[in-house]
């Protein structure tokens, strides 16, 4: 009896305490979990944080894409989107021709000189003529240019190269009466002629005082590696240096970023920053060819980029007249 009286009322005490020591760890269990669980937040916020500003800091270190002076999906019309850009010294290395020489430099971006018909004419025009110039080089580059010489009495494959002008040559000889029409010259003269006089027009010249100059020509791009460093066309580049004749240098594109290619966009480098152009078919972009407008082009990831570089001159001794049949 005293024993059952003894365990009875030891029996619930006992009870209590033990559950309050269990509750005690419980508790104590829970807050240095909850803290280290906060902890772990603190740390995580504190990884993404300096995750968001390293990646920012290389992002401004390495120049990357800050500004789209034109995108593909945009029709810049009836007036072109003119930037404005200082002009460099480069110009005084050189015989100044008043009314031509560079006075206002920049860059301009028109979707209204070059209908989407005759983008697509020339286009044609270009595959035509690309792909006799691959299989007559027996070449498989990744970018191959036709120059369109003084005298068509033969075309040239070649690749940009910033550094030499003229890189491989390939002659076609007579079969280029067997891949151009006179109308296909007709075209490429009255384009080119609006081209110059959009130019002419945008930086206040005489247009009868800018010529045509060397090199003209197509240039298809695809992803495929280079092969030489003449493919290498994606360096960042002066027209003037790399060309010599160069006072404005104007892009004739015949395909679209983004649904006929991917990458292939035109970066200006500027010291704040780049400025792109997305190529659509039938956009012409145009810029003064000095060191204030230093570019590249993105290499193409995918698809094929067709586009015409058509180039002028202030220098009558650098002129080379409209391509013709012989
Ligand atoms: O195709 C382009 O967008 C630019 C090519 C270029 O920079 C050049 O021909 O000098
Ligand atoms: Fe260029």
């Amino acid at each position: 009896m005293a024993l059952l009286r003894l365990r009875n009322t030891k029996g619930p005490n006992a009870a209590e305490i033990e559950r309050k020591i269990k509750r005690g760890n419980a508790l104590r269990q829970g807050s240095s979990w909850r803290g280290s669980r906060g902890l772990l937040a603190l740390l995580l916020v504190a990884l993404c944080v300096s995750t968001v500003a390293a990646w920012l800091y290389l992002a401004s270190l390495d120049g990357d894409i800050t500004e789209t002076l034109a995108s593909q999906r945009e029709m810049i019309l009836p007036q072109p989107r003119v930037y404005s850009v200082q002009c460099s010294e480069d110009y005084e290395n050189y015989k100044r021709y008043p009314g031509c020489t560079p006075q206002k430099c920049g860059r301009a971006v028109t979707d209204g000189v070059v209908t989407s018909e005759e983008a697509q004419a020339l286009r044609r025009l270009a595959e035509r003529g690309l792909a006799l110039a691959g299989s007559e080089g027996g070449v498989n580059i990744s970018h191959t240019q036709i120059l369109i010489p003084r005298k068509l009495k033969s075309l040239f494959t070649c690749s940009i190269n910033t550094k030499k002008k003229v890189v491989m040559k390939t002659y076609f000889g007579e079969q280029i009466a067997d891949v151009f029409t006179e109308e296909d010259f007709k075209l490429y003269r009255d384009v080119r002629g609006r081209i110059q006089a959009v130019i002419a027009e945008t930086f206040g010249l005489d247009r009868t005082l800018m010529y045509l100059t060397k090199p003209t020509f197509f240039s298809r791009i695809n992803s495929t590696a280079a092969k030489t460093q003449h493919d290498e066309y994606w360096h960042p580049h002066i027209d003037k240096e790399t060309y010599g004749s160069f006072d404005y240098t104007s892009l004739l594109y015949l395909s679209d970023y983004g649904s006929d290619f991917t990458g292939g966009r035109f970066v200006f480098m500027d010291q704040n920053g780049n400025r792109t152009v997305e190529p659509r078919a039938g956009r012409v972009s145009f810029f003064s060819s000095g060191s204030e407008n230093l570019h590249r082009v993105e290499k193409v990831s995918w698809g094929i980029r067709y586009a015409i570089t058509v180039s002028f001159t202030c220098n009558p001794s650098h002129a080379i007249s409209d391509p013709s049949l012989p």
